[in-house]
């Protein structure tokens, strides 16, 4: 999260007196993410995470969100659940924007990962999945292969000056994908932002899961895709076997692959790789005056699709394919 926009404390004092959590005590904005305006309340009930809705969040999406967090929490998975003002909606309105009180979840996310917390996520992942299988409302993936070429177009004059010939290379992976991208493959609820700062442990133990506000349904390989983008990598953009294996197989122990999805994952990953080097580029390029946030590297994400490029076959991720059937 990061502040976009700035709260008073008479807003916000007014902002809460639709809700049963008593009188506000402190409130103070967070720095860390990207995406929307976040503070954490102190209020006599205890603490609560506000959230402003920004740039890539729709309003007309929020109940699918918000309904997703309750539907999840309902089947198990631990995370954040909207609280309801009086009148029984969770949804308000605050400097402007749509905003919304969520529990506070407690926990801490792993600043240096290792193998074990990649099998805990691996598994975790599978575990949404399953949860939301039965979730009745649906919301397209916007950030799914037809949303990349806009993306670009977006900010494609200025993408060379990120990193010299990524125009290219970006232009090229696009052509590719799009001509390739599989279709088929078991679909679902996925989570879609499920990075290192999504996820809480308390000591060793994965404690929650929270930012569902990606969340839509889509390839359920996809989302794994992605957490291998998120969770495998070291500093020096290098691959870790080690990680990986313990990500894919702690998912598939709770839910196995199929072959389609096996023989897919390298393009999914690719493809995922693709989509983040798209979002940080467009956001590192255009950082509102006076906000607090630090945008995300596009580097980052350029080296790892270089590698999935390479990549054949699940073998190329430190697994065999019978492992994870
Ligand atoms: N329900 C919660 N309970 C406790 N802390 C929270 C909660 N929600 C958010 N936070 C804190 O705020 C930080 C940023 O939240 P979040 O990742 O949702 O923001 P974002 O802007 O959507 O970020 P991202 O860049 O991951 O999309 C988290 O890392 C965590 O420290
Ligand atoms: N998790 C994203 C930011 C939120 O979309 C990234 O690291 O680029």
């Amino acid at each position: 999260m990061a502040v976009y926009t700035d709260v008073a404390a008479e807003d916000l004092a007014a902002f809460i007196a639709r809700y049963d959590i008593g009188r506000l005590l402190s409130y103070k904005g967070i720095a860390e993410g990207v995406e929307n305006s976040n503070y954490l309340l102190h209020a006599e009930a205890g603490y609560f995470i506000l959230t402003l809705y920004e740039k890539r969040v729709a309003a007309v999406d929020l109940p699918f969100f918000l309904g997703l967090m309750e539907h999840l929490a309902s089947r198990g998975i631990n995370c954040p659940q909207p609280v309801k003002a009086r009148d029984g909606d969770a949804l308000g309105t605050l400097c402007g924007r749509p905003a919304a009180l969520v529990t506070f979840l407690e926990g801490m996310w792993m600043r240096k990962v290792d193998a074990k917390h990649c099998a805990a996520v691996g598994e975790a992942l599978a575990k949404l999945h399953l949860a939301g299988s039965d979730f009745k409302l649906r919301r397209a993936n916007a950030l799914s292969v037809s949303g990349w070429r806009p993306l670009f177009e977006s900010c494609a004059s200025r993408v060379d000056d990120v990193q010299h010939s990524m125009h290219e290379i970006i232009a090229n992976e696009l052509d590719a994908l799009e001509a390739s991208w599989p279709r088929g493959l078991p679909e679902g609820v996925i989570h879609a932002d499920l990075f290192p700062d999504n996820v809480f442990f308390l000591g060793e133990k994965l404690s929650g899961l929270i930012d569902f506000y990606f969340a839509c349904n889509d390839m359920l390989a996809y989302d794994i895709a992605i957490c291998l983008n998120a969770w495998c990598f070291e500093n020096d953009f290098s691959y870790n076997f080690t990680k990986g294996r313990a990500l894919l197989q702690g998912y598939a122990r709770v839910r196995p692959l199929n072959d389609a999805e096996l023989d897919a994952l390298p393009l999914l990953a690719r493809g995922a790789a693709l989509r983040f080097l798209l979002t940080r580029v467009v956001d590192w390029l255009n950082v509102p005056p006076g906000a607090l946030v630090k945008p995300k590297s596009p580097q980052e994400y350029f080296r790892k699709l270089r590698f999935h490029q390479k990549a054949q076959s699940v073998h190329d991720y430190g697994v065999e394919a019978r492992e994870l059937a």
